[in-house]
């Protein structure tokens, strides 16, 4: 600022200078040319001569000077006069607004632009000053900076304004001012250069209330989760829905890797992947449903979607709009429930029963099977309803659902059909009388009584319909139509009591199960023992030893058969306790004869299938000789072939641990079952025994005959000892004999015997070998 003054002074002294120098010049030239000449000529003529030609070349000089100067100042005019113009027209038809603006901010000189900008007329605005038309907020700021310039603290400044039109609407801004000097005198002005940026301004203020909407909306939005990741998976933006999602705070989560945050560790690498592809591609991969990870470790299943954000000149920026879907999920799966079962009980619903059953029915076709529907109702429920409410009724309906589940194996199913009906799938049923079992099992259940609010001893009975596949229906229809006809005549025939869809079946179960009773308490009262019946050897006809034969006394039937009770046990589970019985009541009798000095005999007892297959008869067997003591090589245990065909390597592994304790194996009622030859070969077996309907027709029948021998000849092959049972003739006996068979047991020798009797035999059989002649 300072040299440019300077400068202008400079250039304001040039004439004075000229004039100076001219006025030097002609001085000089005035008073010493007269000396110059006469130092040329002495003669006056030629003095006078040189005088006037000095005249003239100082006319021509100064006249070329003058016209040197004219001419120079005229082109001054003329470029003056251009630039002049030339100014004016910029000034006039800038496309910006200009101003000359006094030091105390009046208008000197407006150009149109200026003027239109702000709705006046040039005039008009001269007379105003810049203070008047700018908006309060921005005018102290712009005066600061108007003072700093005018005391050339700054040459120059710029800023953004409002000021007011004259139509009283606020026009935005930008504006630049410099101080300048007036060329003539050197007063300081000021030129502002404005353009309206009212057009940039309102958009900039729509995009950020835009920008302000948006934000707003994704940050309230309070289930959708938004999320920015730049190119590397770094988190840029994370909204409140993201917070309550996820767990994590905006500033857990910001500059933070979404893997570390959200992803769990099996989908890193694809979600890597996905990121790569997105920010290389700028598009999105499709949205889709993914299993994310909240801060608690917690997963959560969201719908996501993505969005590729490129501006220009920036990488892009991936955003991940994600709807939690659990409420969404909560929702189906309470309808799904809801369609299939019961909201007070929680159990299936009839629709659900209905297909489980037909699934069980084409089940049990397929592997011919029985199986049991049975349908519970309630006795006199509606009194409960009426007298204590519905709510005390739903209580009930509560507490008998979850004393019905105790009586369900894995395999039942349990169902409500609405109101006060239950109803039970039995699958795998041994025989249809079972289901009656589990009837009772029922009716047992609801006997204690229930708790109702206040009232503690409510008793509450209920009547069961029961109908079997394929004894009474053979489809899931037909099945439940039969089991709800049943119902009706279990009402009829008094309450609290089962019902099966044919009345045979009725008295036939209800039999069983009295029988089934009677059997708990003849275990409970000790009215079993075992018998013996003698076992010889055919070439000596000495007793080796015994089969150990189970037998009920009842004090009012008396003696009730093994083909009665044995069924019943093994079908009610009963075998289990029974099957310990006899192995301990054999086993100490045996180690009392054999302390008794009676021979080292050998005991044969049946093990029903069930116990065979349940995988503890080892355990028990080792327990109940270290018990009583005895001696495990005169332990026979006798399975049939039926009972062997369970899965080949456990029966074979438990023969083996069995053998392996010193106890000898038999195959029962050998002939009558299914094993193969090849299956038989792997068996550690040592004895085979021939069932008595291959022997009560010997000698006589001829294919007897034959299956006898071959049966024979076969163990021996194998290495295993023969015992014919059910021998009842001396014919048989010699057939056998004849045929090389080891063993025989049958009422030829003797019947079962109480334990006192087969002793007394034993007794015998000692006093004739030490007296043969008695
Ligand atoms: N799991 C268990 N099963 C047992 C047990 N005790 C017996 N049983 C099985 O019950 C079935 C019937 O037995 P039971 O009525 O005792 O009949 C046996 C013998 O009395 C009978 N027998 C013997 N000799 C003759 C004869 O000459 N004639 C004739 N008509 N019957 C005779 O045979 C039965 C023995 O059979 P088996 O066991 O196949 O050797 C029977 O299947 C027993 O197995 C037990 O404790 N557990």
């Amino acid at each position: 600022m300072m040299k440019r003054n300077h400068s202008a002074n400079m250039l304001r002294l040039y004439p004075l200078m000229g004039v100076m120098m001219y006025l030097l010049l002609g001085m000089v030239w005035i008073i010493y040319s007269d000396h110059w000449l006469l130092m040329l000529t002495d003669s006056p003529e030629q003095l006078n001569r040189y005088q006037t030609y000095k005249g003239l070349f100082y006319i021509g000089l100064t006249g070329i000077l003058a016209w040197l100067l004219l001419r120079q100042h005229q082109k001054l005019t003329e470029s003056l006069h251009a630039s002049e113009q030339a100014f004016s027209q910029t000034f006039d038809h800038a496309a910006a607004g200009i101003a000359h603006i006094s030091i105390r901010g009046q208008f000197l000189r407006i150009n149109p632009h200026f003027a239109n900008m702000l709705g006046y007329s040039p005039a008009e605005m001269l007379d105003m000053s810049f203070q008047q038309i700018t908006h309060p907020a921005d005018l102290e700021h712009d005066q600061q900076q108007f003072d700093q310039l005018r005391q050339d603290i700054i040459a120059s400044y710029t800023l953004e304004k409002r000021y007011f039109n004259k139509a009283g609407n606020i026009i935005w801004v930008k504006l630049a001012v410099a101080k300048v000097l007036e060329a003539s005198d050197g007063t300081p002005y000021f030129i502002a250069v404005v353009q309206d940026i009212s057009a940039q301004k309102l958009a900039e203020q729509q995009l950020l209330e835009s920008e302000l909407r948006f934000r707003t909306l994704l940050d309230n939005a309070p289930q959708i989760s938004v999320q920015g990741y730049d190119e590397f998976g770094t988190t840029i933006y994370w909204n409140r829905a993201s917070e309550l999602i996820y767990g994590y705070s905006k500033e857990e989560a910001l500059g933070r890797s979404l893997l570390d945050l959200i992803i769990p560790i099996e989908a890193h690498s694809e979600v890597r992947k996905a990121i790569t592809f997105m920010a290389e591609h700028a598009e999105p991969i499709p949205a889709e449903e993914l299993t994310l990870r909240r801060k608690d470790g917690s997963l959560i299943s969201v719908f996501s979607n993505h969005a590729v954000v490129k501006l220009p000149d920036k990488t892009p920026q991936i955003f991940c709009i994600d709807i939690d879907l659990t409420e969404r999920k909560r929702q189906a799966k309470e309808l799904a429930f809801l369609a299939e079962f019961d909201p007070l009980t929680q159990l299936p619903n009839r629709q659900h029963f209905s297909n489980r059953l037909s699934s069980a029915v084409k089940l049990a076709k397929r592997n011919q099977q029985f199986l049991a529907v049975l349908i519970l109702d309630l006795d006199h429920f509606k009194d409960i309803n009426d007298s204590f409410g519905h709510q005390t009724g739903d209580s009930l309906l509560l507490q008998v659902s979850e004393r019905l589940n105790l009586c369900c194996r894995e395999t039942d199913t349990l169902a409500r059909l609405g109101g006060d009906e239950f109803v039970f799938l039995v699958e795998q049923l041994a025989q249809p009388e079972d289901a009656a079992r589990v009837a009772d099992k029922i009716l047992q259940q609801l006997h204690t009584p229930f708790a109702l609010g206040q009232q503690n001893d409510v008793n509450v009975a209920a009547s069961v319909g029961i109908c079997v596949y394929p004894v009474h229906a053979d489809s899931a229809e037909a099945l439940l139509q039969g089991a709800d006809a049943a119902l009706y005549r279990a009402k009829a025939d008094g309450r609290n009591t089962y019902s099966f869809y044919s009345d045979s079946l009725t008295l036939q179960a209800r039999q069983r199960l009295l029988l089934e009773q009677r059997l708990r308490n003849a275990i409970k009262q000790n009215h079993l023992t075992c018998y013996y019946q003698p076992q010889l050897d055919i070439t000596s006809g000495r007793i080796i030893g015994a089969e150990v034969l189970l037998r009920w006394i009842d004090p009012v039937d008396g003696i009730i058969s093994p083909d009665t009770f044995i069924p019943l046990a093994e079908s009610s589970g009963l075998i289990h306790p029974i099957g310990l019985f006899v192995l301990q009541q054999a086993c100490r009798q045996g180690q009392a004869w054999q302390i008794a000095g009676l021979s080292n005999i050998n005991l044969a007892i049946n093990v029903s299938a069930q116990q065979f297959n349940k995988g503890d008869l080892q355990h028990q067997t080792t327990r109940i000789l270290q018990e009583t003591g005895f001696n495990p090589a005169c332990l026979e245990l006798e399975v049939t072939e039926n009972a062997l065909m369970g899965d080949e390597e456990d029966v074979i592994k438990t023969m083996m641990e069995l053998r392996a304790m010193g106890i000898k194996l038999a195959i029962d009622d050998f002939g009558t079952g299914y094993s193969s030859l090849a299956y038989l070969k792997r068996l550690p077996l040592d004895v085979l025994k021939i069932d008595r309907r291959f022997i009560e027709n010997l000698p006589e029948a001829e294919d007897d005959q034959s299956i006898a021998k071959a049966i024979i000849d076969l163990a021996h092959n194998l290495r295993f000892k023969v015992l014919a049972e059910g021998v009842e003739t001396a014919e048989q006996l010699a057939f056998l004999r004849q045929q090389s068979c080891d063993y025989y047991q049958g009422y030829f020798f003797s019947k079962p015997v109480p334990a006192s009797e087969f002793a007394e035999l034993l007794r015998k059989q000692r006093r004739l070998q030490q007296n043969p002649t008695d």
